[in-house]
């Protein structure tokens, strides 16, 4: 499902950030990236997500090798994956209905089905109800679901998100991650970055650890 083949990545005439990364991520699989600040987690995320190109050595991503998709097609990787980086790039000049319109906005479904679909989108991560309000007007927690529902509207065959429980307290982040279980539980591969260690061990998967200068598949533990 993906596949990293001898991955590098260094930004202009950095070192090499990311360095001979090989590892499979099969359909279905539940993954944390974890390792410290600045390790390289978020660009690991943006290199499936396509938002970057690596260096060198190859990647597939859900049947497609990226090597030979054209730059235009990369972003998003056609919807295949859904995104929540670690700003969540909510909308603050629209209602959260609306945040969650916004992807399928592309996808030529008249409005009638676009907007059942966004609702069944909100009611999915728990947000019914909030519909009208704008984002600002929810809490932190609240704000990253959002971010989820408008992640996962366009159904994506995988779900990476990025620090998705920085700054919530224990009760919230346990929520955040069921909302993702959930998803995963009906098929969709997830990877999570986070650096918060005890929330990955009360949360056992597999784990990927990003070190500076090293790499390692911790399995499932
Ligand atoms: N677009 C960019 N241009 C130049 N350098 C970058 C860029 N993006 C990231 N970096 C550098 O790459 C390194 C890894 O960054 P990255 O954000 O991937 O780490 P991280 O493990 O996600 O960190 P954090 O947990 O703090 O988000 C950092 O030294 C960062 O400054």
């Amino acid at each position: 499902m993906i596949e990293f083949k001898h991955v590098f990545k260094s930004y202009g005439q950095s070192a090499n950030i990311l360095a001979d990364i090989n590892f499979n991520i099969s359909r279905g699989e539940f993954v944390f990236v974890s390792g410290p600040s600045g390790a390289g987690k978020s660009t690991l995320l943006k290199l499936i997500g396509g938002l970057e190109p690596p260096t060198r050595g190859s990647i597939m991503v859900n049947g497609q090798s990226l090597d030979s998709m054209p730059a235009r097609e990369r972003p998003y990787l056609r919807r295949a994956v859904g995104i929540i980086l670690q700003d969540t790039h909510l909308l603050y000049d629209r209602n959260a209905f609306e945040n969650v319109m916004l992807p399928l906005a592309v996808m030529n479904l008249d409005y009638k089905k676009a907007a059942s679909r966004a609702r069944a989108a909100i009611a999915k991560v728990g947000l019914s109800g909030k519909e009208k309000l704008n984002p600002i007007a929810l809490s932190g927690g609240e704000q990253q679901r959002l971010a989820i529902a408008r992640a996962i509207v366009n159904r994506p065959a995988i779900l990476i998100a990025d620090e998705p429980t920085a700054n919530l307290d224990q009760d919230n982040a346990s929520r955040i991650l069921e909302v993702f279980r959930d998803f995963n539980r009906v098929g969709v591969t997830t990877l999570i970055a986070s650096h918060d260690m005890p929330l990955l061990q009360r949360h056992a998967n597999r784990t990927l650890l990003l070190e500076p200068g090293r790499f390692k598949d911790l399995g499932k533990h």
